[in-house]
């Protein structure tokens, strides 16, 4: 079964610490996916396999119904377990073929690069994958292997100071070198917004722009704005789908409950 267009507008991706502990993150996510927030990554590098669970398992009931995403960093045997839908891997992380078996063909999964050379490697069908290994033979892109691309790292961030930094132009040609959506991250604010949409990025993804803020629905709601405003350019892969405002509080006809296919009920001013 396909599975739905993902709208990588303004990724959440959770940090236990910025956001003063578990209990944080809960009400972190609740208000920024009040605010529009489109998807939403648990990242708790350091937590215990137990607390991992329960974290994630109160994020996958705090987004029940809300039609946002709930992908799970690294650890994607955890998937299942705590109810999300996906999980994001990265270079040094299990390889895209074990991380699909793992998660069956229904769960969203993505990959983080860092170059053109590396959405091209993705692209490329793994030897597990294949009885006949060749490089003519459709890649995991074409076999739904992956959904989406994580371009990392736009700038230098002290939320992952080892990320390093590759800038605008390494991002860009990500987006342009991939036939999947690609979300950019690393130090990514509001005001990265307009270049990001230029280039053919296909959302933002955040830690300390929402974790942590003071107020986090207006930091959110700053983030969605400022995407909102920016001119899409060329190599956009996906066309978002519509805006609702104010809408569907209840499940459309046919839609499975907990599904995250359903449009969301979002700030008046998006
Ligand atoms: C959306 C998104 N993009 C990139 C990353 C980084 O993943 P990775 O390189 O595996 O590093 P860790 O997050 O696992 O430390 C991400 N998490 N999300
Ligand atoms: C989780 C993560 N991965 C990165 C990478 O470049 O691989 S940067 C990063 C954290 C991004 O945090 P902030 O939005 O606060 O800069
Ligand atoms: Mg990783």
């Amino acid at each position: 079964m396909p599975r739905p267009p993902l709208d990588l507008s303004v990724y959440l991706v959770t940090d236990t610490a910025l956001c003063g502990g578990p209990d944080g993150v809960v009400t972190t996510v609740r208000d920024a996916v009040a605010a529009g927030v489109t998807v939403v990554q648990l990242r708790d590098p350091d937590a215990s396999e137990a607390d991992f669970i329960a974290l994630g398992r109160a994020l996958a009931s705090e987004l029940a119904g809300t039609g946002v995403p709930l992908i799970v960093n690294d650890r994607v045997h955890l998937v299942d377990v705590i109810g999300a839908h996906g999980a994001h891997v990265g270079q040094g992380d299990l390889s895209i073929a074990e991380a699909r078996r793992l998660l069956g063909p229904d769960k969203l999964l993505g990959l983080s690069v860092s170059s053109p050379a590396q959405v091209a490697a993705a692209s490329r069908i793994p030897s597990s994958m294949t009885d006949t290994p060749c490089e003519s033979a459709p890649g995991p892109i074409e076999h739904g292997v992956l959904d989406y691309l994580g371009a990392q790292s736009l700038h230098a961030t002290g939320t992952k100071p080892e990320a390093g930094e590759v800038g605008l132009n390494v991002i860009a040609a990500c987006a342009a070198a991939s036939p999947l959506p690609v979300v950019a991250i690393g130090g990514v604010k509001a005001s990265d917004a307009a270049d990001l949409r230029r280039v053919g990025i296909d959302g933002m993804a955040v830690v300390s722009a929402i974790c942590g803020q003071p107020d986090v629905t207006a930091a959110t709601r700053a983030l969605v704005q400022a995407w909102a405003n920016a001119q899409p350019g060329v190599n956009s892969t996906v066309t978002p789908p519509p805006r609702h405002v104010n809408v569907l509080l209840t499940r459309p006809e046919g839609a499975e409950e907990g599904s995250y296919t359903a449009p969301r009920p979002v700030q008046e001013d998006r």
